[in-house]
């Protein structure tokens, strides 16, 4: 694991008056912090990097203290990005394309590539380079005029990459330099007011460099020297984010501005992503562009990164450029994974299965199939309790949805019920409002002088017009009422709004309430008890309807959560069913591999039964032969020691016998 290697470059000032800014930023080693221009530090602004370049610094510089890594870890099968950052004219495309005098990042890096490829002298490579440029989140083949909107595809072999891209075989810096001249030629830049020459579009230089051991195979065991290397170099000069208001962008321009803004935020997104700790980094939205996706592996995969985070010195872009610095502090916090990314050839491949077969033979001679069995068996169990699981799952899914209908069916119950009695509400209010305006009809009755009230239940004395400023008056009333409507106290004058409120709009005479108090009270206590019980049946409904609507939430809520369940489930259960798959086609191949060794250690038996049988018979030649043997060397000892004697016999006769001479 290793962190991603953050620089931060300041262009040189393009200020026409030299006035000193009321605020500058101060760069102290690799700090960078922001001053008041009577050298006060404004204390919040003050960020660190691996490195900062001031606006002295050339790219030579740069890149041999920050991209140079990188392009030497490439040649040695690592993959590699840099790429630069930064709002708009700050110097992006100076640094990564340069100038005559200044050449920059790609030109150095295609040089330096070449170099070390000449040095290592054991090794052979192969390299390819393709230019493209992501413009108005399109992808265009910058190298090949009609390839444009190219798709992203993604495979187990090639990892990310976009199909149809052009790649071009070169042998020589000099090829590099002029298909980057024609990929130059073909990519879209601008006018704004910010730059005479803006990039338009995010561009991406490409180069996959592929190498492999000189020395033919040795014959003994696979190593890392049969391998092919591959590493893929992305060299990004990225378009700037840009405010509409000082580029003046408008038509074309402000259509690329927003592409350029939107793409350069999601980037802005992923680096927030990735920065965050493990724990709490959830999803990150690779595929919300097209440049973060094909960056994918550079941002937190198998990938040495560097960014170049460009900034303009002036006081008016003091904005942008924390915004930058704030991007780039977030991007140091980046960890990647690089690694040597090396494929094996197909010969090497062909040694690599031959020993294996060797092994797996000597271990099923060695009784070693058993182990064989028992993985088998093993595979057999896991997929039997993964098949388990499903089924569980499966279950446990029907019984989600059964209850989920049984939810939804509730809840229609409910709502049903809450329209019914929103209705019956409605019904009881226009009742209400019925009463209310059988009590207002009867005030017009009153105000109309009509002494009795035809078939109403109630009667009430004898109703004047209502005055206008002076309502009521206690002219002679001292008795004590027991069921008085005024309260006890009441002065002797109440005001018409209090008044009017206790006899819901009537007005009229206390002296005639005085005598016909009861009437008069019980008339509206029977008006009020019968308005108080509908009023009660109406909070009534309207609580229950509450508490109906409540649950209703409750249970939409539950349905809610279950649904979610439902497609985690659901979702589990297609993992388990892949895995499932993926198990029974991993036995099935362990099935053909125990068949062919079974057959193979079948073979062996056989060749070892005959071997044996060989063994036998040729123990039973052997026994017999000594069996002979014995019998030859029993019969030669007796002929020798018969002729012994025989021999001695005849020197014992011959020593007596007389000379032949004297006969
Ligand atoms: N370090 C530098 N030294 C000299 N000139 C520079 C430097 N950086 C930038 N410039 C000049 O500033 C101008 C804007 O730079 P450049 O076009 O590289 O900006 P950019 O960030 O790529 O802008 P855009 O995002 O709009 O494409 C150019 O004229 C460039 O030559």
């Amino acid at each position: 694991m290793e962190k991603i290697s953050v620089a931060v470059r300041f262009r040189p000032s393009t200020a026409q008056n030299h006035l000193p800014d009321d605020r500058h930023w101060r760069i102290d080693d690799n700090r960078i912090s922001l001053h008041r221009s009577l050298g006060t530090p404004i204390s919040s602004v003050s960020f660190a990097f691996d490195h900062v370049f001031d606006q002295s610094s050339t790219n030579g510089t740069l890149y041999n203290q920050l991209t140079k890594p990188i392009i030497d870890a490439a040649v040695h099968g690592f993959n590699g990005t840099a790429f630069a950052y930064g709002q708009t004219s700050s110097g992006k495309t100076f640094t990564m394309n340069g100038s005559q005098e200044d050449p920059g990042i790609i030109h150095l890096a295609v040089k330096d590539i070449f170099h070390s490829t000449q040095m290592i002298t054991d090794r052979e490579f192969l390299i390819r380079v393709s230019y493209m440029e992501i413009y108005n989140e399109e992808i265009n083949d910058l190298l090949s005029l009609g390839s444009q909107k190219l798709p992203i595809h993604e495979s187990l072999e090639r990892g990310i990459f976009v199909a149809g891209l052009r790649e071009e075989i070169v042998n020589t810096a000099e090829q590099v330099f002029e298909l980057i001249k024609l990929g130059e030629a073909n990519r879209h830049f601008g006018e704004t007011n910010m730059n005479a020459r803006s990039s338009r579009s995010h561009t991406i230089f490409r180069m996959v460099i592929e190498s492999s051991i000189k020395e033919p195979m040795s014959s003994g065991d696979v190593s890392n020297a049969d391998a092919i290397r591959v590493s893929v170099l992305n060299l990004v000069d990225l378009a700037g984010s840009e405010r509409i208001a000082k580029t003046g962008a408008g038509g074309v321009r402000l259509k690329e501005g927003k592409h350029i803004n939107k793409s350069l935020m999601i980037l802005g997104n992923v680096i927030n992503k990735l920065s965050e700790s493990g724990r709490q980094r959830a999803h990150i939205p690779y595929r919300d562009s097209k440049l973060t996706r094909i960056l994918q592996p550079a941002l937190g995969g198998n990938a040495k990164t560097s960014i170049i985070c460009t900034v303009a010195p002036e006081e008016v872009h003091v904005e942008e450029t924390r915004g930058t610095l704030q991007f780039a502090s977030r991007a140091k916090r980046v960890t990647n994974c690089a690694q040597v990314n090396e494929i094996l050839t197909d010969a090497a491949l062909l040694k690599r299965q031959k020993l294996e077969i060797e092994e797996l033979r000597t271990k099923l001679q060695g009784q070693h199939s058993e182990v064989l069995e028992q993985v088998i068996l093993k595979q057999r169990n896991d997929m039997h309790k993964s098949e388990l699981e499903c089924e569980k799952l499966a279950m446990e899914l029907e019984e989600e949805r059964k209850s989920r209908e049984a939810l939804e069916q509730r809840l229609k119950e409910q709502e049903k019920k809450i329209r019914e009695l929103t209705m019956s509400a409605n019904q009881d209010s226009s009742s209400l409002h019925d009463r209310s305006a059988s009590w207002s009809t009867c005030e017009e009755l009153v105000n109309g002088n009509h002494d009795i009230l035809e078939g109403d239940t109630f009667e009430t004395p004898t109703f004047k017009a209502r005055p206008n400023g002076f309502v009521v008056k206690r002219a002679s009333f001292s008795g004590v009422l027991d069921s008085s409507p005024i309260p006890e106290n009441f002065a002797n004058v109440a005001d018409e709004d209090l008044w009017t409120q206790l006899n819901k709009g009537c007005t009229t005479n206390l002296d005639m309430l005085q005598m016909t108090p009861n009437l008069k009270f019980q008339s509206r206590q029977a008006t009020d008890v019968s308005i108080d019980l509908a009023f009660k049946e109406e909070l009534g409904t309207k609580e229950r309807c509450h508490g109906l609507e409540s649950e209703c939430n409750l249970n939409k809520r539950q349905l809610h959560d279950l649904k979610e369940k439902y497609t985690m489930l659901e979702n589990e259960c297609s993992l388990l069913r892949k895995e499932k798959a993926s198990l029974v086609h991993t036995l099935s191949l362990s099935e053909q591999d125990i068949e062919l060794l079974t057959s193979e250690k079948e073979e062996l038996l056989k060749n070892l039964n005959t071997e044996k049988q060989k063994m036998k018979d040729l123990k039973e030649e052997i026994r017999l032969f000594s069996l002979a043997f014995t019998q030859r060397e029993g019969l030669l000892t007796s002929l020798y020691s018969k002729s012994k004697a025989m021999v001695e016999n005849l020197k014992a006769s011959r020593a007596p016998m007389p000379e032949l001479c004297d006969c």
